[in-house]
């Protein structure tokens, strides 16, 4: 594969992170080179280090050895306020939506960008089909629509890249349908993103690239189809349950 030029790529050299003063080792000499531009999901059983990877990716952990390199420029070793613009860049939305519920939807996306013009925020909300709602307050949205102002807020900073964490989880199968078409929108607009999902359906219907987090390392990177299709013992055991399911159904 021809290596992506840097302005739209994202990169893992040998990563090494441990916790617990080095006696809990999650990843050891991971490498992987994502695009920027490309919607991967990050597959892998629980704990092996995916979150990890999205911290890693925004500078919110550093690795113990090994480099992470975003558009050029090594994220690792760079100090944090300079860490703050990137973030602005590659926002990383987190599980829980974290609105201030005494404020309006407006306001909270405005929150995110107080320099933000009212058409940018109005824009955002827009985006994920929630400019009905700009003035109801948190507490009156279903969760699938507190995730959407969640990304909305996200969006008002004009960001490059996105990272999701687990963005459908908790959800029923109507709000995930809306996060998800919010997601496909956005992939449709040409923005990438790295979503951290154990949902293969979601994985199959939205993701250009998987990555595979197993062993501590990079056990895959490909297709969603060359994922769910693999006969590695190390990929089967995540992917036969819901083979076998598409396969009933
Ligand atoms: N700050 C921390 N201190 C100690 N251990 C941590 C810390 N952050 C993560 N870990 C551990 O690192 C491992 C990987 O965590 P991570 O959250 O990346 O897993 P994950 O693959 O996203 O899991 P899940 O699918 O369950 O969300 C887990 O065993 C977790 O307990």
């Amino acid at each position: 594969m021809t290596p992506l030029p840097d302005s739209e790529a994202l990169r893992f050299r040998d990563v090494h992170v441990a916790f617990d003063e080095g006696r809990r080792r999650v990843l050891a000499g991971l490498t992987a080179e994502v695009s920027t531009k490309e919607l991967t999901f990050i597959a892998g059983a629980s704990g092996t280090g995916k979150s990890v990877l999205c911290r890693l990716a925004v500078g919110l952990l550093r690795p113990d050895a090994g480099e992470v390199v975003l558009w050029g420029e090594r994220v690792d070793s760079r100090p944090e306020r300079e860490l703050v613009p990137l973030r602005r860049q590659a926002p990383y939305l987190v599980q829980g939506p974290a609105l201030l519920d005494w404020r309006t939807l407006r306001q909270n996306v405005w929150l995110a960008d107080p320099a933000a013009s009212v058409d940018d925020v109005d824009a955002a909300l827009a985006q994920v089909g929630l400019l009905d709602w700009a003035d109801r307050l948190p507490p009156e949205l279903g969760p699938g629509a507190k995730k959407r102002t969640a990304i909305a807020r996200a969006l008002v900073l004009k960001p490059r890249y996105l990272l999701f964490d687990e963005p459908t989880t908790g959800l029923d199968r109507k709000a995930a349908g809306q996060v998800e078409e919010v997601l496909a929108s956005l992939k449709a607009r040409g923005l990438g993103g790295m979503v951290v999902s154990h949902d293969y359906r979601q994985l199959k219907a939205l993701a250009d690239r998987v990555l595979v987090v197993a062993n501590k390392q990079c056990a895959y990177l490909g297709t969603p189809k060359g994922f769910l299709e693999s006969s590695a013992p190390e990929l089967r055991v995540l992917t036969a349950p819901f083979m076998e399911g598409a396969t009933d159904g």
